[in-house]
């Protein structure tokens, strides 16, 4: 994908998102001495931020750069967006279309910010990655001129922005998968299995889906699924692990306090691997346990004695949604 011009040294960045991701990459900008607005949707949250420089909800302890200003909690104005030489979206990904449409209006497509996005998940309702909805919501232009970046930390570069989306995305429905094993008391031999497993799963949709392979073995790919397949630090990994001891789905996300794109993306991922026609019993033993009510370690155990089947086994005549979007995007689809 083409993208404008890197920005300058120092860049005005305005932040969409005061969440834990947010408000991380918003400091990281502040230190190295950038102009960074944060926007939230409370009110208390803008006040509060601006009067201490701490944020109220998230990393509670932390001291913020003074560079940072907090500002919400209405969308921010045309005159701010339009002087801004970044945009960075660390919301859900749920949350994205509604941002971008109320984005659109504001934008001057003659001379477009550098957007970014971070957000790791596929849309419930349409199966849609960002690249789509991006493009569904401010056109072709601006989707070609985003920007994703991915990975177990700030990450990585590629240019195959269709794979590094679904690469972030699926690695959240194996941490749930992980997590699981771990709350139901399975150890390191099962978490191994899955996180190979879980690889090969997620190469083959991908593959079929029309990303490259290659970019599930980068760290955007096995690096991350790695990472939060892991952690408790993960919130899907937690979300996984408080199921396998037997909370309820409702109160772990009531409780949870934070997004964990892994449960919304199990079920959009449900409907991908059903179009594709891929064989991927650890996303589908996810979905079943998140959507159809079924026990965990019932559903566990039933992953546990399938018969064992080639594991890279690629599409070689995939790629049908890829080239969709493609075409939405006025792409070749070679290209
Ligand atoms: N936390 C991490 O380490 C990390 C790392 C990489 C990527 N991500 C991804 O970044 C995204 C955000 O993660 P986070 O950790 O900041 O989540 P979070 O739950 O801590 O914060 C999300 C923020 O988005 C806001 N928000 C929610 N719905 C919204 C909507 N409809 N419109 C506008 N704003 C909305 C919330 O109020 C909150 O400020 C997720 O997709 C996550 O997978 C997170
Ligand atoms: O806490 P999680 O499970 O949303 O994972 C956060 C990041 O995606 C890890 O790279």
């Amino acid at each position: 994908m083409s993208s404008p011009s890197p920005p300058a040294e120092k860049s005005t960045v305005l932040v969409f998102g005061a969440g834990n991701f947010g408000s991380c990459l918003a400091d990281h900008l502040g230190d190295s001495s950038h102009k960074v607005y944060m926007w939230s949707r409370s009110e208390e949250l803008v006040k509060h931020f601006n009067q201490c420089h701490r944020n109220l909800e998230v990393l509670k302890d932390h001291a913020f750069s003074e560079s940072i200003t907090a500002v919400g909690p209405e969308f921010p104005s045309a005159e701010l967006i339009q002087n801004m030489d970044v945009l960075l979206f660390a919301i859900p990904t749920e949350g994205v279309r509604e941002t971008l449409t109320s984005l659109k209006p504001t934008l001057n497509e003659s001379k477009l910010p550098l957007l970014i996005f971070v957000n790791k998940g596929v849309e419930i309702k349409t199966r849609a990655l960002t690249l789509e909805i991006i493009a569904d919501t401010c056109g072709p232009a601006v989707a070609k001129a985003a920007t994703f970046i991915s990975g177990p930390s700030f990450a990585t570069e590629s240019d195959d922005p269709i794979g590094v989306e679904l690469a972030g995305a699926l690695k959240n429905v194996y941490a749930i998968a992980a997590g699981m094993a771990a709350g139901l008391g399975f150890e390191n031999n099962t978490r191994a299995m899955l996180i190979t497993r879980g690889l090969a799963e997620m190469t083959r949709i991908g593959t079929a889906y029309g990303a490259s392979p290659l970019t599930f073995l980068t760290l955007a790919g096995v690096g991350d699924l790695f990472l939060t397949c892991s952690s408790s630090n993960s919130r899907n990994f937690t979300v996984g692990f408080r199921l396998g001891k037997g909370e309820k789905l409702d109160y772990i996300i009531k409780t949870l306090g934070s997004v964990a794109e892994g449960v919304t993306t199990a079920k959009g991922l449900k409907a991908i691997v059903d179009e594709l026609g891929v064989v991927a019993p650890i996303a589908s033993g996810v979905y079943d346990v998140l959507y159809e009510g079924r026990a965990v370690s019932e559903r566990a155990n039933e992953l546990l004695s399938l018969p064992s089947i080639r594991e890279l086994d690629l599409s070689v005549e995939g790629g049908k949604p890829a080239k969709r979007l493609m075409e939405k995007l006025g792409v070749e689809a070679d290209a």
